[in-house]
């Protein structure tokens, strides 16, 4: 791996033990990671496959039954790199009665962060998450997704070097959900280092640039999104203004040739891009917008 190691795990392992200390679950099974500066990186698996224990164990909120967790080639368990580290938690755990201006300046003194840069540190962050309009309303009063937002606003206070994501996009509908991959896109540019953890494989895939799979606590694929996504022996090939003699034409070229041809029909575009662009037209062009849907072939 040539980039600069944010974070290296060597056979991190954890068993949780039950009252009698007696071994209960193997929840990670030497997991050796590296996560490199600049990179957004993707946990994934099923549920209980050990994405949490590990975000904890990186966050030193667990000490490890066997192996060890580097975080700025520091030990995990070594507080002091919490400072340069934010984390959101897949449950939220603010505090209800404070309002989100509040809630930022709370976390803002526990990092000792100066009032006039709390201040202004404050205001760009509830403009990023966009709750600008809710800023004086109190956190019990916020939808899920309004959660969400002030949640990665608070994990950004102390301007951190790397970001912890547990489920960042859950909750929130496609426009937000667009919006938070977006700013954590921004983050990878600004330098920062990214690990999220989600079951919404879209979301990783959109954003990601490499991923680990986990399954029963045990590391099962690892690699960059794009060349674990790429189906070698497919070629695809896209365009545009074909007439259907042409069509024909490459449909006989591949069986000349002896390929076999899987596919030649119009793309589909995705969900999430038809109904961004159906909300940003009527934003654009407010009023009712009704399209008939097409009448299904008659049948004898
Ligand atoms: N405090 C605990 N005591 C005992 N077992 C635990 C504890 N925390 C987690 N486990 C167990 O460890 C395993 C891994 O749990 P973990 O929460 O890391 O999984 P996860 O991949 O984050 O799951 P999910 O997708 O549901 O959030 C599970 O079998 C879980 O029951």
């Amino acid at each position: 791996m040539s980039g600069e190691a944010v974070i290296e795990t060597r056979a991190l392992s954890k068993v949780y033990r039950d009252f009698w200390g007696r071994q209960k679950v193997r929840a990670l099974k030497a997991l050796d990671l590296e996560v490199n500066k600049g990179e957004i990186f993707g946990l994934l698996g099923p549920n209980g496959s050990g994405k949490t224990t590990t975000i904890k164990l990186l966050l030193g909120l667990l000490f490890p039954t066997d192996g060890q967790a580097l975080i700025f080639g520091k030990p995990a368990t070594d507080v002091s790199k919490n400072e340069r580290i934010g984390y959101l938690p897949e449950e939220s755990y603010l505090y209800k009665f404070l309002n989100a201006e509040e809630t930022l300046d709370f976390y803002g003194r526990l990092f000792d962060i100066p009032a006039d840069v709390r201040k202004e540190r404050i205001d760009k962050l509830i403009k990023l998450v966009k709750i600008d309009g809710a800023r004086k309303r109190q956190l019990r009063e916020y939808s899920k997704g309004m959660t969400r937002r002030i949640g990665l606003a608070q994990a950004l206070i102390n301007d951190p070097d790397l970001i912890l994501l547990d489920e960042p996009t859950s909750g929130l509908d496609p426009i937000g959900t667009r919006e938070m991959k977006d700013m954590i896109l921004d983050l990878r540019d600004q330098g920062k280092t990214v690990v999220m953890c989600s079951h919404l494989l879209a979301d990783v895939q959109d954003v990601c640039d490499r991923i680990a799979i986990l399954h029963q606590g045990e590391l099962k694929e690892l690699g960059r999104v794009d060349s674990l996504l790429t189906v070698e022996d497919v070629t695809q090939i896209r365009a545009r203004g074909l007439s259907d003699a042409c069509r024909d034409e490459i449909k006989g070229v591949i069986s000349r040739h002896e390929g076999e041809l899987l596919e030649c029909d119009n793309p589909t575009t995705t969900l999430e891009d038809l109904f961004l662009s159906i909300v940003s037209d009527s934003e654009a062009r407010p009023g009712r917008r009704v399209v008939a849907e097409a009448a299904p072939t008659p049948t004898n």
